[in-house]
């Protein structure tokens, strides 16, 4: 991926409350990488959604939300709090990580109850039962861990997150390895959840997870912050940006004499493999294209978009 050095980020409003997370111009640094670059945000409740690349810095922004890691610059709170070196930010806190701990020869309850002890609980046993029903796991409290699938260790994990009620959820790739059944199902309580007032941020790679669970996006790109805010407009701006395709037909170059005239159609090279066509707006250009092809009794043989990448959707939203 190129990296960009554009300071600032399309203006979209950020539609949230007044921050429960807030990052104040943090960036952090493992030797001479630069995973995180000059990033201010700020979560209210509901469901947030930190999208970027892989690589982009998704989860050193989350694990110094976590306090697992200290700024190398800027500031890191929670309800004003700093996250790092703070133990008392736990309380507010509950992190599900990337990678998963095995707890195989452990029970859902008998792991959930172990973190209600190390909260300190009053009632541990009564919190336990209502963090794993609250993730529908009640039936299948007394299986072993090692038993579960992917979604039900998932929920298990997040029940043990929840068992103290903190305010703040983080879930760092938590639809990773999931089918479609259990993403549903994960989708369903990230937004139940939300609903209830919590506020919540999990990353993920992946526009369209995104954009079901969440209406508000952070968008992360070689560690700065690239958009931010409501998710239609960001991806109204992903749509409109120029599109590169690859188009083949039975007659390549009549096609392109045609294609000249679209409005839609901001340049068109000829090579001996098709043609090369830079659409200056995706819809226009993908409904054009047929209507002319059809009017000029053209085959077409391949139509590609040849920019796709997240990388070069990413970079995009750095630019604009
Ligand atoms: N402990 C470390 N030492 C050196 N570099 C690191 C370390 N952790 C992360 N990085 C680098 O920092 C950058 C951001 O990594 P990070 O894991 O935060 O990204 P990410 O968006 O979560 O990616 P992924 O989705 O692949 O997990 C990457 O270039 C990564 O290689």
């Amino acid at each position: 991926m190129t990296t960009q050095t554009q300071p600032t980020a399309p203006a979209l409003p950020a539609d949230t409350a007044p921050g429960v997370v807030d990052l104040q111009n943090v960036s952090r640094w493992y030797g001479n990488v630069v995973a995180v670059n000059d990033i201010s945000m700020s979560l209210g409740a509901g469901v947030t959604g930190l999208l970027g690349p892989n690589g982009a810095g998704k989860t050193t922004v989350l694990h110094m939300m976590a306090g697992f890691l200290a700024p190398s610059k800027g500031t890191v709170t929670i309800d004003g709090k700093p996250t790092w070196r703070n133990p008392a930010v736990y309380r507010d806190l509950g992190l599900v990580t990337e990678r998963e701990a095995v707890h195989a020869f452990l029970t859902a309850e008998q792991f959930v109850l172990a973190c209600a002890k190390m909260q300190k609980l009053k009632d541990p046993a009564g919190a336990t039962r209502r963090a794993l029903e609250l993730v529908e796991m009640t039936d299948a409290a007394h299986r072993r861990i090692g038993t579960f699938s992917k979604g039900m260790r998932q929920r298990t994990r997040v029940a043990a997150a929840l068992v103290h009620e903190p305010r703040v959820l983080l879930l760092d790739e938590p639809f990773n390895g999931m089918d479609p059944r259990q993403r549903m199902h994960m989708m369903e309580l990230l937004h139940s959840l939300g609903d209830n007032g919590h506020t919540i941020l999990f990353s993920s790679h992946i526009l369209e997870e995104v954009e079901q669970v969440s209406g508000l996006v952070q968008v992360i790109v070689a560690g700065r912050l690239a958009a931010s805010g409501d998710f239609r407009k960001i991806r109204r701006l992903m749509t409109t940006r120029p599109h590169v395709f690859a188009v083949r037909s039975s007659d390549d170059r009549r096609l392109a004499v045609a294609l000249i005239a679209e409005s839609s159609v901001a340049g068109i090279e000829i090579e001996n493999g098709g043609l090369t066509v830079r659409a200056s707006d995706y819809g226009d250009f993908t409904r054009a294209l047929p209507r002319i092809a059809l009017d000029q009794g053209i085959r077409l043989h391949q139509l590609v978009p040849s920019d796709e990448s997240l990388e070069s959707v990413f970079s995009y939203l750095l630019e604009a």
